[in-house]
């Protein structure tokens, strides 16, 4: 049996040498992994050993010896509590090449990929990292609206916030004044009593418009009138109110019983020279910022000409699709969240984009399904969730064999595994683009270019 170096409650002197994905830092007593929460790479640390497991410890930090210099102070008073940031003691530039570090090694240990054969380019961060967000899923505390503390379900109550869009803070500020002025009875997870369970926002970034969903544990809210009053006053910019009722004791925020109480059913954003309708339920990306960037990008790894078809799977609301559709024949996007699809096809006509078709379902049962009636396409964007692709979907990529794979990833590690199946069947990885979509978190996104090598395709 291996003999573990450290012992509970004991202290020891260690240097962080990395981080990991979830923001812990990392350092080693006799090759022995030790994850110390607050610690970040190059920072020598008193600590206390708190959990000794088989392959790893933890520890918590007693003293900073001696500090990194890529510590910063926080721009926001709640770091330490709120377990919205993981990383805002860091400077904004080694967030940045930590990121970058987080993509080349899942490229390369999981995808076993060499990174010197292809174009890895310098991630693209933001010039200002901050109020980038344009939703916010708040939860409720007897002081107002807050977030989770790190690893746990105590919401931590907020004044304001940093990384939500900048009339957020206001929002903030007048809900919590309605919320304890008309004392709303706070929904408590444990006993399942209590009516407020929390409040969603989410903001059009060009158009300067909210709408607020506020989510209940109960059919009715005797408070909606006063809420309407209350809201038009102070809050003008809010064009959308609705109740959502979620009776259910779950961690899902949001159920699917939406009821508009308030202004319009939608509010609209753009992205580029595209509107897009944003409906309480529907997907889109939380950074509209970078969101430009990424998909002006998977533009460019597509190289349409106007000749080309597309397959955009896991469309969402088909923004990606109408995006390319500017530049392409025709392009079938497919989404397996029913509303998203009535969601993609209306934005579809708000664009007078008439070259796109919109399909309900699974990309690893529809894509099959369009190839089986001769469709064949150039160009295949694929932007799965976390969990990757489903690998059916890439056999049936191979099978078609595109001149051209693009694939937007939000996890280095399964984007990994994922590039591993695509280049072992003829796909060569050309270029990866990291894009800082998340500041302050460790969350990084990345675009890839394939392209098909495996014959005289290219
Ligand atoms: C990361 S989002 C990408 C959305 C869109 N491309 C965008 O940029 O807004 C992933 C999407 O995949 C959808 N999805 C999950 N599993 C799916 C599957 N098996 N087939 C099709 N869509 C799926 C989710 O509902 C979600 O809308």
């Amino acid at each position: 049996m291996e003999i573990i170096p450290v012992e509970k409650n004991k202290e020891y002197i260690l240097n962080i040498i990395d981080i990991t994905a979830t923001g812990e830092g990392v350092g080693k007593i006799e090759g022995f992994t030790i994850f110390v929460d607050g610690a970040i790479p190059e920072d020598e640390v008193k600590i206390i050993i708190t959990v000794v497991k088989k392959n790893y410890a933890i520890g918590r930090i007693i003293d900073l010896v001696k500090p990194s210099s890529h510590r910063v102070k926080p721009n926001c008073t709640f770091v330490g509590q709120c377990g919205g940031c993981q990383t805002q003691n860091i400077d904004y530039t080694y967030q940045l090449e930590l990121k970058e570090k987080i993509v080349k090694d899942a490229l390369a240990r999981i995808g076993g990929l060499d990174i010197n054969q292809m174009k890895v380019h310098s991630i693209i961060g933001m010039q200002e990292p901050f109020h980038y967000r344009n939703k916010a899923q708040y939860k409720i505390h007897k002081k107002g609206l807050g977030f989770y503390e790190k690893k746990s379900h105590n919401v931590v109550p907020l004044t304001d916030c940093k990384i939500q869009s900048k009339q957020s803070s206001m929002t903030i500020q007048y809900l919590n004044q309605f919320i304890i002025e008309n004392k709303i009875p706070i929904y408590n997870e444990e006993t399942h009593k209590g009516i407020l369970r929390g409040i969603v926002e989410r903001v059009s970034y060009y158009n300067n418009e909210i709408m607020l969903i506020i989510v209940i544990n109960d059919k009715k809210f005797k408070w909606s009138e006063e809420l309407i009053d209350f809201i038009k006053k102070n809050l003008p910019n809010v064009k959308s109110l609705y109740l959502n009722i979620n009776t259910k004791k779950t961690n899902v925020v949001l159920s699917k019983e939406n009821k508009l109480i308030y202004g319009r059913e939608k509010i609209i954003d753009s992205i580029g020279d595209l509107k897009y309708e944003i409906s309480p339920l529907s997907f889109f990306q939380v950074n509209p910022i970078q969101t430009k960037i990424l998909y002006d990008k998977a533009a460019e790894f597509a190289e349409l000409t106007g000749k080309e078809t597309v397959f955009d799977l896991y469309c969402g609301i088909g923004t990606i699709s109408l995006y390319l559709a500017q530049k392409a024949k025709m392009v079938y996007g497919v989404e397996i969240v029913p509303e998203a699809i009535e969601d993609a096809n209306k934005n579809k006509a708000l664009n007078k984009i008439e070259n796109a078709e919109f399909i309900a379902g699974k990309s690893e049962e529809e894509m099959p399904a369009l190839v089986e009636k001769g469709v064949q396409a150039d160009v295949v964007v694929v932007d799965p969730p976390r969990k990757g692709c489903d690998e059916k979907l890439l056999e049936s990529i191979i099978h078609m064999s595109p001149k051209r794979v693009i694939y937007v990833s939000c996890n280095p590690a399964t984007l990994g595994r994922d590039l591993k199946i695509l280049s072992k069947s003829g796909y060569k990885v050309k270029e990866v683009q990291p894009v800082d979509m998340f500041p302050h978190s460790l969350h990084v996104e990345s675009i890839i270019l394939m392209t098909y090598c495996g014959s005289d395709k290219e």
